[in-house]
Parts: C-alpha cells; sequence; structure tokens
C-alpha cells in the first residue's frame, strides 16, 4: 500500500528526509527535478518545441528553475522562464536555482505585481507557480496569471500541483486553478487527484519517486491509503490441489425482480466467475427460466408473491442481498428475515441499500464486518447529503467505525472504508466501465471472495480491484469506450489467474 498523505505531512517527510538521510533542502529539489524530467521527456521529445515556464518564488518555483537548467542540458532549445515576482520573499532553494539557471542560455523574464502578462506563443507550459505550499484561494495577480494560461488553451504540464488546486481538504466550488493536462508529481498522488473535483484540473496523473523516508512516512499511520497490484498479489490465495467446490464457499444471491432479473443474473454469474465453490440466486420464480438457461452453473430458491422463501441459512458461506430486489413491501420484509437469521458478514448493495436508508434502524442491527456497496447517490441518502468528495470520504470513514462495517463507496478511484478507520483507494477501473449493470458484477465479486474466506476488508479491496484491473485488460488495450458488464464478468477468471502468476 502506498500511504497517501495531507500537504503538513508531505512537508514534514520532506523535512525528516532532509535531516535524517541526510541530504541538502537544495538536493532534493534538484532529485525531484530529476524524476520530472526523467518523466517529461519520455512524453515531450522534441527538443525543438517552444516551452514556457511560468515560476513562482516558492519550492515548486525552483524546482521549475531548476527542470528547465536540466532540460537544457538536455539540449531542449527553446525555453523560456517567465518568473512571477508577486511576493517580496522568495525560499533559498529558488534563489540557488535562480542563479544556477543564470549560468545558462535559458531566456529568464520577470513578471512584476500588476504589469502586462507577455504574449505566449509555446507550444507546452510548464505549471511551477505554487504546489503543495497553497494556504489560500488564489486571488489578484495568481488568479489573473492562471486565467490567462487557461485561456491560452495549450498543453500545460503542473510540476507537483497544478496551481490553485489543493491537494487534500474541500475544494472550493469553482476554484481558480491551472487545468493540467498532465500532473508529474513527487512521491505519491495527492489525496485529492484521487476525488472527482479534480476532473476540471487533473486531465491525468504521473508519481515520480524522490526517494522520501519509507520508514518515517509509513510511521505516520494516515488513514488514506493507495491500493497497487502488489498488495493485491500478496493477500490472493492459490486454489490447491486436492480442494473441491466445498474448499470455495457457498455464496447466495437474494436478488432480481421479474423486469430486474438482469441484475440477479449478472451478479450470480459474477460470484461464480470469482471463484466461489457454489452459488444460489434466490430470485422470482418468473426468472427461473432465464437463471437456468443463461446461467446453468447456478441453483435457485425461488421467491413467490407474498410468501417468505424458505432459506437454510447455515448452508451459505456469505449472503448478498440488493441487485434489482426492488423497494416494495415485500423486499423489506425479506432483508429483515436475512438480518434476523444470517449472523455472518452480508454484502448489502442497490435496493437494499436504499431499503436501509428508508429504515436506518437496520443499519446498527447488521452483522459485524457486513458490506455496503453504495455509489454517490446510495450514499448520501444512506448518510445524508455530502456537498463535496472530501466531506464523503470523511463520513464514509466516521461510519464504517461507527458502524463495524465495510463501505465500498463506489467512484474512479473507489474508496473502500474499513472499521479499522482506514481508506483505501483504488487503482484500477476506468470511464469504459461506466455502463447499467456494472455494479452487481462488483457485488458478485465481493461475495464471492467472502465465501472463499478472505477477510471482509480484503475481500473488499481485492474485488474492487480485480473488478477494475479486468475492465482494463478489456478496455486499455483495445482502446473500448464501453465494457458490457457480461463481457467484464467472462474476464474475471484471467485477471485472476494474473495476478496469481
Ligand atoms: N525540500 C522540499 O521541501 C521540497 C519541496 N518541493 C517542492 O516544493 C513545493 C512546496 O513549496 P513551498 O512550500 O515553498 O510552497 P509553494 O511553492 O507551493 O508556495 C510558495 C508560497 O506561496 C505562498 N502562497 C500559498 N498560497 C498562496 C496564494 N493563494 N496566493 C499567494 N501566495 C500563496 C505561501 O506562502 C507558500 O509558502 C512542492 O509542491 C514541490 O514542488 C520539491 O522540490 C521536493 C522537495
Ligand atoms: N469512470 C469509471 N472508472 C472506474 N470505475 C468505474 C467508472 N465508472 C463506473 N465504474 C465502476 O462501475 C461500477 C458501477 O456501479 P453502479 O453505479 O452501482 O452500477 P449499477 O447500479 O448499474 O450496477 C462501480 O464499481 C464503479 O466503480
Ligand atoms: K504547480
Amino acid at each position: 500500500m502506498l500511504p497517501l498523505l495531507i500537504s503538513e505531512q508531505i512537508r514534514e517527510g520532506d523535512a525528516y528526509t532532509i535531516a535524517n538521510e541526510p541530504i541538502s533542502s537544495v538536493n532534493l529539489m534538484e532529485r525531484a527535478s530529476r524524476a520530472f524530467v526523467g518523466w517529461f521527456v519520455n512524453r515531450f521529445p522534441d527538443k525543438n518545441e517552444p516551452i514556457t515556464f511560468y515560476c513562482g518564488t516558492g519550492n515548486n518555483g525552483g524546482d521549475g528553475l531548476a527542470i528547465a537548467r536540466i532540460l537544457c542540458d538536455h539540449h531542449y532549445n527553446k525555453l523560456n522562464v517567465v518568473i512571477a515576482r508577486f511576493s517580496e520573499k522568495s525560499s533559498d532553494d529558488f534563489k540557488a536555482n535562480y542563479e544556477r539557471l543564470k549560468q545558462t542560455c535559458v531566456t529568464i523574464k520577470e513578471l512584476e505585481k500588476g504589469t502586462q502578462i507577455p504574449e505566449d506563443n509555446s507550444r507546452v507550459i510548464i505549471d511551477a507557480l505554487l504546489g503543495s505550499g497553497l494556504n489560500k484561494p488564489l486571488a489578484g495577480d495568481y488568479a489573473r496569471l492562471v486565467n490567462f494560461i487557461n485561456d491560452l488553451d495549450k498543453t500545460v504540464v503542473a510540476v507537483d500541483v497544478p496551481t490553485g488546486f489543493f491537494s487534500d481538504g474541500e475544494v472550493p466550488q469553482n476554484a481558480i486553478a491551472i487545468k493540467a493536462g498532465l500532473v508529474i508529481t513527487f512521491q505519491q498522488p495527492k489525496i485529492n487527484f484521487l476525488l472527482p473535483e479534480s476532473a476540471p484540473y487533473v486531465d491525468c496523473w504521473e508519481a515520480v519517486n524522490i526517494g522520501i523516508s519509507e520508514k518515517f512516512v509509513h510511521s505516520l499511520n494516515s488513514p488514506y491509503q493507495f491500493v497497487e497490484e502488489k498488495d493485491i498479489r500478496q493477500i490472493l490465495k492459490p486454489r490447491h490441489h486436492f480442494s473441491n467446490k466445498g474448499t470455495y464457499g457457498h455464496v447466495l444471491l437474494i436478488a432480481g425482480q421479474e423486469k430486474t432479473m438482469g441484475a440477479a443474473l449478472l451478479s450470480s454469474s459474477a460470484a461464480a466467475h470469482a471463484g466461489a465453490g457454489l452459488t444460489t440466486a434466490c430470485i422470482p420464480e418468473s426468472g427461473l427460466t432465464a437463471l437456468n438457461s443463461y446461467l446453468p452453473e447456478v441453483m435457485a430458491i425461488t421467491r413467490r408473491e407474498n410468501t417468505m422463501p424458505q432459506i437454510e441459512w447455515d448452508k451459505f458461506s456469505t449472503i448478498a442481498v440488493g441487485p434489482g430486489l426492488g423497494k416494495d413491501g415485500e423486499a423489506l420484509a425479506l432483508l429483515k428475515t436475512i438480518i434476523k437469521n444470517y449472523k455472518k458478514p452480508l454484502v448489502i448493495d442497490a435496493d437494499a441499500l436504499n431499503l436501509l436508508a428508508e429504515n436506518k434502524e437496520l443499519l446498527t442491527m447488521l452483522p459485524a464486518g457486513s458490506i455496503l456497496t453504495p455509489h454517490m447517490k446510495e450514499f448520501d441518502r444512506l448518510f445524508g447529503t455530502h456537498s463535496n468528495w472530501w466531506q464523503r470520504l470523511q463520513t464514509s470513514i466516521v461510519k464504517a467505525k461507527e458502524l463495524n462495517l465495510c463501505i465500498i463507496l463506489k467512484n474512479d478511484y473507489t474508496i473502500t472504508a474499513t472499521p479499522a478507520g482506514k481508506a483505501y483507494f483504488n487503482s484500477t477501473g476506468n470511464p469504459a466501465m461506466a455502463s447499467g449493470g456494472m455494479g452487481d458484477v462488483l457485488t458478485g465479486i465481493v461475495a464471492a471472495l467472502l465465501a472463499q474466506k478472505y477477510k471482509p476488508a480484503d475481500a473488499c479491496i481485492m474485488a474492487v480491484y480485480i473488478h477494475g484491473k479486468a475492465g482494463d485488460e478489456l478496455a486499455l488495450p483495445n482502446r473500448m469506450n464501453v465494457v458490457l458488464p457480461g463481457k467484464l464478468i467472462t474476464q474475471l477468471p484471467v485477471t485472476m489467474a494474473k495476478l496469481k502468476a
């Protein structure tokens, strides 16, 4: 796991590394700037391309000056630096790099407060005005310059953080900030890059290692963690010789109505493909033919109107409830029966979440370690309206702890909040997956992993990763615009096999 830090901790990490590696501050800046250049030259190999650097007078600006010098050493020959002298103060490392840059043939212009911004005919812009030191929304000269840069409509590469964009905490609505095509960020993605508010400002990002002390970073015990492939490889267990279907658990999916049988089929199919030893679907009688023809592997318990289905609760390693279930009185009665009779962790999705939202007293009666899988709207119905994702992130952590549940808050970088007070950001998945039924598939995977005896938090983190990874394997190499849930399901065994290889 990659711990994600807030700005204050990032500063502490820099200071600790400087004091204990030890390395001088200006050499750490040099290392960061070289790491930036290492990535930049691959993406922008044309050395004759005019590039303008906009540099502030703090350490982010210092990085900009160092990057310009290093690119000059690499024979980039149309480099212009504009220094925004909007503050009387400048950092020591800025000053040192300013002296070094003057020794090169890079053109340097100074932009004073209130003066006209010079015309810019470059093709690429490097934004090194402000970084993680941002402490208030942009106004005055900074705002004017940032608006000017955004209006140029050129490719902007931001150093560490787009100027004006808060790395963590609530992002003010309509904030003035650089709209970057690419952010090359130091050490770790900033937490707000992983939330939807970043969309206008961060088209894509790349984190480059600058050697901040890992020991120190881990000692901070950050609640925010970024899940990487190696983490999943560590938890995923192989299937053994002499194992049988009983080894891998029995999932019961309680889902579907006549018109939403698809949701039941997708979640059951996903459970079977994600390795549940046995899968049973509890579906309306009218859906039996569909189930038997679409999924001969899956067994059925049928539901009749006004009759509670007979369920042998102990037979099932886990129960998932909700996809396409509906929200009528019968669905509510069924949910209450499940909660009353089943004592192992439940997976709760879709309509079952909406029923919980309308009957909040049920939330506190769920078996410990149960898993909720809301998307944003379901989340707000459960826990109240939120005006931004930072608030939602905080609520997910608080509620997971308070209710002793795991909460999978679905999004681009889906967040799993656990009773231990952590929030894990997923790193797989893509917009081709934004298609109806995709959440039903996730529910099936979570249930299958729980049935295979993974702990609830691990089952969530793995399911979300595998779901997104299967989507990536299908969409990315083929540049597919849409991946349908049924197609993603058939990829699951391939994805899981690759992760174990
Ligand atoms: N040794 C270090 O500390 C390292 C720092 N690095 C760079 O340093 C950056 C952070 O540098 P700084 O802490 O100097 O901060 P910045 O360069 O981001 O900002 C400079 C100063 O601008 C002022 N400021 C903040 N918000 C403002 C606003 N809205 N309007 C006007 N002024 C504002 C603050 O006083 C702030 O300290 C990182 O983003 C990264 O680029 C890297 O070089 C890695 C090593
Ligand atoms: N842009 C995206 N990037 C990554 N994952 C996505 C994206 N869009 C959708 N997904 C994933 O697809 C799933 C959609 O779930 P949900 O909204 O509940 O769908 P449905 O209710 O149709 O089944 C979630 O797991 C979500 O993370
Ligand atoms: K910047």
